[in-house]
């Protein structure tokens, strides 16, 4: 039996959804009633905490939570030691600079002297320092959108996905600071018992991203271009050629990257590749 760890999600909000969903995707099954903040999985040596985002990286620095999944905003900014093991690809987000949208803004000088809300002062002060910008920064815990509205700040400097809570909020985004999304942490001094554990836990989880990232691909080729359409497919090894019961054809079937998925499929119809089938791929084991 392998040493249970514990790992530390996000109760409620933008990482947790994705966070338990990776988790599920592994085979793990595991109680995720609302209220409940700690559970045990049934069939995996692996605990849950459930979170504010904001103290997940200092419980897995602490050492109280093995692994954590966490933003990289969040991360960076509570600036806590703990090893990043991957990047998990969900809950990605920007954090920008906006100000009000009629203002007109000529470069990161509007900036200089004014005083700016955030929930990020690490973040922020770090990148004003570097830019040579002296400005007052306010740090709120949320709805910062609102600051410049209420005439508590000149700008704000928050989240965005799509921009549409700035827009609601009347402001325009006017720099991005940094670049986010969900990532696995570890604490950075696990026992070996536990690290076995962990690599379990890391088996599972690439199985199901590289899955993600892959699409399987099933077409019909004339046996004249197989060169030509098997050079545009690597696949896991070689790609799979099978005659079909109509003379002069054959079925190929191959893994195409998510990637140059787009581009190679219209290499492949140039190449005379036909009836064209896409299945996406559960777990992909290389
Ligand atoms: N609109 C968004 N799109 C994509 N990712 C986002 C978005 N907003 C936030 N995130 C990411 O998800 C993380 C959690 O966001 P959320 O809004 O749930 O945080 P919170 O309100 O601080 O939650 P908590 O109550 O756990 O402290 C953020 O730190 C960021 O990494
Ligand atoms: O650019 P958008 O797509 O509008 O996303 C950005 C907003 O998303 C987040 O808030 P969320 O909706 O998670 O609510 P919260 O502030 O209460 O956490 C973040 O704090 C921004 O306000
Ligand atoms: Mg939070």
């Amino acid at each position: 039996m392998n040493q249970v760890i514990r790992i530390a999600v996000q109760k409620s909000g933008r990482l947790s959804e994705d966070s338990l969903k990776l988790i599920k995707e592994c085979g793990i099954k595991f109680y995720n009633g609302t209220g409940k903040l700690k559970s045990t999985s049934t069939n995996f040596p692996i605990e849950f905490l459930y979170l504010r985002d904001d103290d997940i990286p200092g419980y897995v620095a602490d050492g109280v939570a093995d692994l954590g999944i966490v933003g990289q905003n969040e991360l960076v900014e509570k600036d806590k030691e703990v090893q990043v093991i991957k990047p998990l690809g969900f809950s990605k987000c920007r954090l920008s600079l906006a100000i009000p949208k009629g203002e007109s803004y000529e470069g990161l000088s509007y900036f200089q002297g004014k005083r700016i809300a955030t929930s990020y002062p690490k973040i922020l002060g770090d990148f004003l320092r570097d830019a040579g910008i002296q400005a007052e920064i306010h740090e709120i815990s949320g709805s910062v959108e609102i600051a410049p509205s209420i005439g508590l700040a000149a700008g704000i400097c928050d989240i965005v996905s799509s921009g549409s809570t700035l827009m609601m909020n009347g402001l325009k985004e006017v720099a991005e600071i940094f670049k986010s999304e969900a990532v696995l942490i570890a604490h950075p001094d696990l026992s070996a018992e536990k690290q076995e554990t962990v690599e379990k836990l890391l088996f599972r989880m690439n199985a199901v991203q590289t899955g993600k990232n892959n699409k399987y691909v099933l077409l019909n080729a004339p046996n004249e271009n197989l060169e030509k359409i098997t050079s545009l497919l690597p696949g896991m090894r070689s790609p799979t050629i099978l005659p079909l019961a109509e003379a002069g054809w054959s079925s190929v079937h191959s893994v195409i990257n998510e990637e140059t998925f787009w581009d190679k499929i219209e290499d492949l119809r140039a190449a005379g590749a036909e009836g064209i089938l896409v299945v996406p791929i559960e777990k992909m084991i290389v």
